[in-house]
C-alpha cells in the first residue's frame, strides 16, 4: 500500500491528470507482476512513482538536472522531456525516500527502455502505455499482447515508440534502439 502523503505528494508535483495515470500504471503493473510472478509491492511502488519527475511546474528541466548531478547525454540535452526519467529516479530517492534498486530502475528507464531490461522495468514500460486511461489507435492489440508475451509486446512498443519519434522529426534514444535490437536478436535466436 503507498501511504497516503505519497498520493498527497504527487498529486501535488505533478498535477491531477498526470496523478490518474499514474495510479493507472500502477494497478495495471500490478496486474502484470501477478501473471508473470514478479513480486506486486514493487511493480506497485515503481508504477505509482515512474512520472514523479514530471513536475507540473514548469521548471527550467537542463537546470535541475544539473542541481540533481544528473549527467544529461546528447539525447536528453536536445529532448529534455526524456530527463523525467532519471529526475524521477532521483526524486524518489531524495523525497520519496525509495531505496529499492529494481523500483528506482524501472523509473528511470520507464521512457526510454534499455537493453537487458530487468522484468519490473519491462511491466512498467508497457503498463505505462496500455493502462486503461491511454485511448489510441491500436491500443487494444499492445493491450492483448501485454497479457500474452511481454517480450512481444515490448518489442512491438519500442516500435511504435520509435516510429512516434520519428514522425515528430525527433531524436531517438540509443537505449531505446539497444533494446530493441537486442529483443530481435533474442527472437532470432529461439
Ligand atoms: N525513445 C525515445 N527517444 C526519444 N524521444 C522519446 C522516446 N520516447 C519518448 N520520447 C519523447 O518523449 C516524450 C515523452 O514521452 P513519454 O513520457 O513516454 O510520454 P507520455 O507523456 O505520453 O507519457 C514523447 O512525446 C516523445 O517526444
Amino acid at each position: 500500500m503507498i501511504e497516503q502523503w505519497m498520493h498527497e505528494k504527487l498529486k501535488k508535483d505533478i498535477g491531477e491528470v498526470r496523478y490518474n495515470h499514474s495510479i493507472g500504471v500502477m494497478n495495471t503493473s500490478m496486474e502484470l507482476a501477478k501473471l508473470y510472478g514478479y513480486p506486486e509491492g514493487e511493480a506497485e511502488l515503481a508504477g505509482f512513482l515512474h512520472d514523479c519527475g514530471k513536475l507540473k511546474d514548469k521548471i527550467n528541466l537542463l537546470k535541475i538536472a544539473k542541481e540533481f548531478d544528473i549527467i544529461l547525454d546528447n539525447v536528453m540535452k536536445h529532448n529534455p522531456e526524456l530527463i523525467h526519467g532519471p529526475l524521477g529516479e532521483k526524486i524518489a530517492i531524495k523525497e520519496y525516500k525509495v531505496t529499492n534498486k529494481n523500483v528506482l530502475n524501472a523509473i528511470r528507464y520507464h521512457t526510454t527502455g534499455r537493453e537487458n531490461m530487468s522484468l519490473l522495468e519491462k511491466i512498467v514500460y508497457v503498463a505505462d502505455i496500455i493502462e486503461p486511461g491511454r485511448k489510441f489507435e491500436g491500443v487494444d492489440t499492445i493491450r492483448q499482447l501485454a497479457y500474452e508475451d511481454i517480450d512481444k509486446c515490448l518489442l512491438y512498443a519500442l516500435d511504435r515508440t520509435i516510429v512516434f519519434v520519428i514522425s515528430k522529426g525527433k531524436l531517438i534514444h540509443l537505449d531505446t534502439i539497444k533494446a530493441r535490437n537486442q529483443l530481435i536478436i533474442l527472437k532470432d535466436l529461439e
